[in-house]
């Protein structure tokens, strides 16, 4: 029986191993992690994280040929094809501070692969990584090899959260860089042989190392950069009355550009896309390249210019001042159907009303007080590290307060801004959260959730980002 074992039980390495378990019934998958809590979530009722249909897969497979373990030596000694999943933040000292990748984590678990292997090992970079990582993990692996013949692939992973299950039965494509000699096409074979399980042939693409590893950079810089283009026109959309919507309908409806993730919002969230966008940004620097550099640098300085530009909006909207306002937040997670918080466009907004002394009553259905009050408080990127190593719960900000109520949540507010597009928000009875707020009464749709028109019929003052601009907005101070 082939056994696969991945360093790294996170967002990644949990649902891909419990896929390649459910799908490959004749291979033994375990994912080890130096969290201990994390493990323990994995194997009880509770997972670690909340993503639609992955509870079934686990409880098909775990205990049958999918484990969870913190014997993190044991199962990597035993392992034919060893995944890595573990972080790779972005530095925040030294050297590329607040851009390059940092690389410990997986310089430790390359270390600890050398220290306790006896036999070959097929080792596959899951994380996503700086273009040529593959070739110093290839000098750790071989310095010290015992004879032991390491072969390096690049398989990066494309699943988006919320849909992680459904991406991964489904991808669009499995990339698989590897060396370009016979025992490295050897070693690519036995993983694309893992993948035809389910994946069809054609959708399995095979490259060199570096082509692997740049694709997953250029991809999420590509996508991220479609949602500060779209976010860029919808400014322009309401200082001209043009309609986001529509004018994107309009551009998507060319085959060429196609009609997918061409949604205006607050901004873009997640832990990819700013992270490996600045990798990018930096290799690029590195290699000699500053215009490349600052191209995609724009992609960050546009999405950074739409969450302070929709605070903005709330502030001169309501009298140039939200001092000792109570502004309902509802959505806190980066995206729908995910209790991920990890850059979400939320937290700066939330500090930039905290910073104009507002109060913030904030409702996610997905995401604990504890949580936010974390996010709110840490520093820039301090997020990106196994949990264990982040800073200690900090004191509470008193300004916040976090319900799991929409209605409480939005009771006595004046204002009421929409972070995620939540499906229950779309089915909310606006008219009693009108009824419960103090007057005038404005709603900031940061996602297009709510029809303005309704709304207004109700006496809500709304904004809806890149829409054309109540009257009331239109009459207040241009912001930037
Ligand atoms: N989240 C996504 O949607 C996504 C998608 C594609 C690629 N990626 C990339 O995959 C990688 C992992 O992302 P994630 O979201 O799963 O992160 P995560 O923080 O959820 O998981 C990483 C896990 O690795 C563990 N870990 C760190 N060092 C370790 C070590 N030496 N030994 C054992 N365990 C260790 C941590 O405790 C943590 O549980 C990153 O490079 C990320 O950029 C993420
Ligand atoms: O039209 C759109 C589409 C997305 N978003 C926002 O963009 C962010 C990222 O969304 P999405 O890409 O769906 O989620 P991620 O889980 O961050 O997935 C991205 O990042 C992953 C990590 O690298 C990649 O594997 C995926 O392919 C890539 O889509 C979220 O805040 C979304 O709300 C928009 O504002 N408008």
């Amino acid at each position: 029986m082939v056994k696969i074992c991945c360093i790294g039980a996170g967002y990644v390495g949990g649902p891909t191993m419990a896929v390649i378990a459910f799908k490959c019934p004749d291979i033994e998958v375990v994912v080890v992690d130096i969290s201990v809590s994390r493990i323990t979530a994995w194997n009880s009722d509770q997972l670690p994280i909340y993503e639609p249909g992955l509870d079934e897969v686990v409880k098909q497979c775990r205990g049958r040929n999918l484990f969870f373990s913190t014997n993190v030596e044991k199962h990597v000694a035993e392992a034919d094809i060893i995944f890595v999943s573990v972080n790779t933040p972005t530095k925040t000292r030294g050297l590329g501070a607040g851009k390059a990748a940092d690389l410990t984590y997986w310089e430790s678990a390359a270390r600890m692969i050398a220290n306790v292997s006896k036999s070959d090992k097929i080792v596959v970079e899951k994380s996503t990584v700086p273009v040529k990582t593959a070739e110093a993990i290839e000098k750790i692996l071989t310095h010290n090899s015992k004879g032991i013949n390491y072969q390096i692939l690049s398989n990066p992973e494309f699943l988006a959260e919320g849909t992680a299950i459904q991406d991964l039965f489904k991808p669009d494509r499995v990339l698989i860089g590897g060396r370009e000699t016979p025992e490295g096409r050897k070693a690519v074979q036995t993983l694309k042989d893992v993948y035809a399980h389910w994946v069809p042939e054609d959708c399995i693409l095979t490259t060199n190392l570096w082509s692997a590893e740049l694709s997953k950079l250029a991809a999420n810089a590509f996508l991220a950069q479609r949602i500060s283009s779209v976010n860029a026109i919808s400014a322009l959309c309401e200082a001209t009355g043009a309609n986001v919507s529509e004018v994107a309908y309009a551009v998507g409806k060319d085959s060429r550009i196609g009609p997918k993730f061409l949604n205006a919002s607050v901004g873009f969230g997640g832990s990819c896309f700013q992270k490996d966008i600045l990798n990018l940004v930096y290799i690029c620097e590195c290699n000699g390249l500053p215009e490349v550099a600052n191209y995609w640098r724009q992609v960050i300085k546009i999405n950074d210019y739409q969450k302070s530009r929709f605070v903005n909006r709330i502030v001169s909207s309501m009298f140039n001042t939200v001092a000792g306002k109570k502004i309902a937040v509802l959505g806190f997670a980066f995206k729908k159907d995910t209790g991920d918080t990890r850059e979400t466009p939320a937290i700066d907004v939330c500090k930039g009303l905290l910073g104009d002394k507002a109060n913030v009553s904030i409702y996610d259905p997905q995401v604990t007080e504890d949580q936010i009050q974390r996010d709110i408080a840490m520093n820039k990127f301090d997020w990106d590290h196994p949990v264990h190593l982040q800073p200690m719960s900090p004191t509470a900000v008193k300004q916040v307060s976090v319900t799991w109520d929409a209605y409480e949540a939005t009771k006595g507010a004046h204002g009421v801004c929409i972070l995620t597009e939540w499906d229950e928000f779309k089915e909310l009875d606006y008219q009693r959260i009108y009824d419960n707020m103090q007057k005038p009464a404005f709603v900031f749709d940061g996602r297009n959730v709510v029809d303005p028109e309704k709304l207004r019929a109700m006496g809500f003052i709304v904004y809806s980002i890149g829409k054309p601009l109540d009257a009331w907005i239109k009459d207040m101070p241009a912001v930037a």
